[in-house]
C-alpha cells in the first residue's frame, strides 16, 4: 500500500471554526440504521468556506464562474511548498529568492494559524503585488494554509480580485504544519457543485521529484 500520501486537510466535525457569524459545521444522522431498519443516512451543514477548501470566482463577483465551471487540471499536479513563516504579509520582493522555473502551483507555509479549534484573529496575507509576480511565472494555482488570501478583516479583497485577474486559482484553510517545503505532487479536488462559490475539498501531497 502506498504510504507516501500527506493528508492537508483539515478535520471537519463539530466545532471546527468557521468565519465569524457563518454556518457552523455539522453532520449527523438524520436516518438511523434503526430507524430505517436497514442503514445510518448522514446529513451534512456547513459553510463552503470552512476548512480546507476552494473559492469559486463567484464568491467574490457577482458574474464570476461558478465551483462547476473550473478545470479539475488546476487541482491535480506538481506543487512547490514555499517556507515564508515569520512574515505579516507576502509581497512579491519576499519570493524573488525562489527558483519558480516550471512552477504552476505554489502553497504558502505562512505557520501564522496556530491555534486550529479558534477561528485566528489576525494571518499572513497576500499583498496584491503577488498575483502580477506569479502570474508572469505562469503560477495557475495560489495555496495557503489560512482561511484567506486577504487580511480577515478586508472587505475590499484585493488579493482575491488580483489573482482572478491574472487567472490563478485560490486554495484555502489548508493543513501545513508538518510539511517540509519543497516538491510535491498535490490533488485537492473540489465537489460537483453545479452553482457553487467553492467547495470543500480532501487536499493531500504525495512525493514528487521534479
Ligand atoms: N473571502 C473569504 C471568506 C469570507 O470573506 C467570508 C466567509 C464566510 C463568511 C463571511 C466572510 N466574509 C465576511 O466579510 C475567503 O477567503 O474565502
Ligand atoms: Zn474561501
Ligand atoms: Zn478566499
Amino acid at each position: 500500500m502506498d504510504v507516501s500520501i500527506i493528508d492537508i486537510s483539515r478535520r471537519l466535525e463539530q466545532g471546527t471554526p468557521t468565519w465569524p457569524g457563518d454556518t457552523p459545521f455539522s453532520y449527523s444522522v438524520s436516518w438511523s440504521k434503526e430507524e430505517s431498519g436497514s442503514v445510518n443516512v448522514g446529513k451534512l451543514e456547513m459553510s463552503i468556506h470552512t476548512g480546507t477548501h476552494v473559492d469559486a470566482p463567484f464568491h467574490f463577483m457577482n458574474n464570476g464562474e461558478r465551483i462547476y465551471d473550473l478545470d479539475l487540471e488546476l487541482y491535480v499536479g506538481p506543487a512547490l511548498v514555499v517556507d515564508v513563516t515569520n512574515l505579516s504579509s507576502i509581497a512579491a520582493k519576499d519570493l524573488e529568492q525562489i527558483d519558480l522555473t516550471n512552477v504552476s502551483r505554489i502553497l504558502f507555509k505562512t505557520n501564522s494559524w496556530t491555534d486550529y479549534t479558534k477561528f485566528p484573529e489576525e494571518v499572513t496575507y497576500i499583498e496584491a503585488d503577488v498575483a502580477p509576480f506569479l502570474a508572469k511565472h505562469n503560477i495557475k494555482l495560489i495555496g495557503v494554509d489560512v482561511p484567506s488570501v486577504d487580511p480577515l478583516d478586508s472587505k475590499e479583497l484585493q488579493a482575491h480580485h488580483a489573482l482572478h485577474t491574472h487567472h490563478i486559482h485560490i486554495l484555502e484553510g489548508l493543513d501545513l504544519q508538518n510539511v517540509t517545503p519543497g516538491w510535491y505532487e498535490l490533488m485537492a479536488f473540489p465537489l460537483p457543485i453545479v452553482e457553487g462559490d467553492g467547495s470543500p475539498v480532501r487536499a493531500v501531497l504525495r512525493s514528487h521529484n521534479k
